[in-house]
């Protein structure tokens, strides 16, 4: 029996999974989480690698291992190796006019869609570079090789080999910004233009191709980011969506045509298999859950319980819930607001409704316009830490007006990774069978007057205090 691991380094925890590579039982498992912000040591993400494989018995018997990971951020490499200043995580938003000026620079969005099937906003590599090489100058001269925070841990699993080896795959290399899905090239004139000189990056394999090895043997996989393993794990095929609701929100669908919207609302990035995985992602997912909870001061099961008390569009309160900022749609300044409040509404049930609703909203959006990329939507799976709230998975279909398939809960970016693991091991051109994760339908009545009335409201928020 071979065994698999698969790791997420997402935005709040490392979480490990190991399996059987043939029939994808899961052996064992291990978390650790990671450090509060949008400013990262990667050594701190080293750590809770290290401590989660420790509680996931280790990789001394795993024949293979993949890591899937938030997509986006920079970390910065000197020419020792050395990381440079801590890594820009995805849901940074100092880089916002980093972005504006290069969209500007290179003609608007058309062009940037046309060349990465992307438009710049903050979370992207290419604007934090360009942040980097005029807020740090100096920090930018340093750096040698610049690779996204998957890429990293893969090298550190490897020994640290040299910078040439860094690696990485279809699916992080497309949140970049300077490398394109739809020709399979890195744009390193992008990059330039960001940084202002060009730098190492890693060399982008193909689905199932290995990265090398770990100093005991096991045999490394190319990785990906958090939402082409999430696809991965849950076998989603062309037209299935998954709705993510984890620190972000993120609504992708698996397509067989690479995606180029010039609005920018949806990124076309790639997927782990060859196939392409046009998205939209918010700043503002769980955390919305997780801060309605403690201004109420309850637990997340009680905020479901009050949510569900309340009616469908929460007597007319309405959250925004741009509490970072927001990147769909492009508000890196907004804040949060309340809106619709009366004698009637100024209670704990209509705020945890409208606290769902409002998240919900955003997704509802994002879903309309991955829609819109072409792709027919078959069916919509609904995953991450969010989709643990009862009135999460109630009101979702509603709010979407469409039925709603939710997996057990379950770590399946960890599995997406495990899985390409597993297909690393065996070859072909597909990745192995493994039990599809079943699922549990949510059906409910559309209830458009909440989505209309969010529309009307969600763009009168004040801006941060700087
Ligand atoms: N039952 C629940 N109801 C609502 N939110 C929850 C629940 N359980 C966990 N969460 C929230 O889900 C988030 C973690 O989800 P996860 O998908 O693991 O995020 P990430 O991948 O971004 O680290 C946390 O903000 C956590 O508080
Ligand atoms: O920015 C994106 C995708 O474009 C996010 O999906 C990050 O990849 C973080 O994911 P989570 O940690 O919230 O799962």
């Amino acid at each position: 029996m071979a065994l698999v691991a698969g790791v997420d380094t997402s935005t709040q925890a490392c979480k490990v999974v190991v399996r059987d590579a043939g029939s994808g039982a899961l052996v064992r498992e291990g978390r650790a989480p990671h450090p509060e912000g949008t400013e990262v040591d990667p050594a701190a993400w080293e750590a809770a690698l290290r401590d989660a494989l420790a509680q996931a018995g280790g990789l001394d018997d795993v024949a293979a291992v993949a890591v899937g990971g938030q997509q986006h951020g920079m970390v910065c490499l000197d020419a020792d190796g050395e990381v440079v200043r801590p890594a820009l995580l995805w849901n940074d938003t100092r880089s916002a006019q980093a972005a504006r000026d290069l969209t500007e620079e290179l003609g608007g969005g058309r062009a940037w869609a046309e060349a990465v099937g992307l438009v710049p906003v903050a979370s992207f590599t290419v604007s934090k570079l360009r942040w980097l090489a005029e807020a740090e100058p100096e920090n930018a001269a340093r750096t040698t090789a610049v690779c996204l925070p998957h890429d990293w841990l893969t090298w550190r699993l490897a020994g640290t080999p040299s910078l040439g080896a860094l690696v990485t795959d279809r699916g992080d290399a497309s949140g970049t910004g300077y490398w394109s899905p739809a020709t399979g090239e890195y744009r390193m004139d992008l990059l330039e233009r960001a940084l202002g000189r060009t730098v190492v990056v890693p060399r982008v394999l193909g689905p199932a191709e290995a990265g090398g090895t770990t100093p005991g043997g096991a045999v490394l996989g190319p990785g990906t980011g958090d939402n082409a393993a999430a696809a991965l794990g849950l076998a989603a095929e062309p037209g299935d969506v998954v709705l993510s609701i984890g620190t972000s929100g993120v609504v992708s669908i698996v397509s067989t045509t690479p995606a180029a919207d010039p609005t920018g609302t949806v990124a076309g990035f790639a997927d782990a298999t060859g196939n392409f995985l046009p998205l939209i992602a918010t700043l503002n997912a769980a955390r919305v859950l997780d801060a309605t909870a403690r201004l109420l001061g309850v637990d997340h099961a009680e905020l479901s319980r009050l949510a569900l008390s309340a009616p469908p569009g929460a007597g007319g309160l309405v959250l925004v819930p741009y509490l970072e900022g927001e990147r769909t749609p492009d508000r890196p300044t907004s804040t949060g607001a309340l809106h619709g409040l009366t004698l009637g509404t100024a209670d704990p049930a209509h705020l945890a409704r409208a606290a769902v609703e409002g998240l919900l909203c955003g997704l509802a959006d994002g879903l309309d316009a991955v829609a819109a990329t072409g792709t027919p939507v078959r069916r919509v799976l609904m995953v991450g830490g969010g989709a643990r709230s009862e009135a999460v998975r109630r009101i979702a279909p509603a709010v979407l007006g469409v039925p709603v398939l939710v997996p057990p809960p379950g770590e399946y970016v960890a599995d997406g990774a495990a899985r390409q693991a597993a297909w690393v091991l065996a070859g072909g051109d597909t990745a192995p069978e493994w039990p599809r994760p079943g699922t549990e339908v949510h059906e409910a009545d559309p209830v458009p007057h909440v989505r209309e009335r969010y529309a009307e409201v969600r763009d009168l928020t004040a801006d941060r205090l700087q």
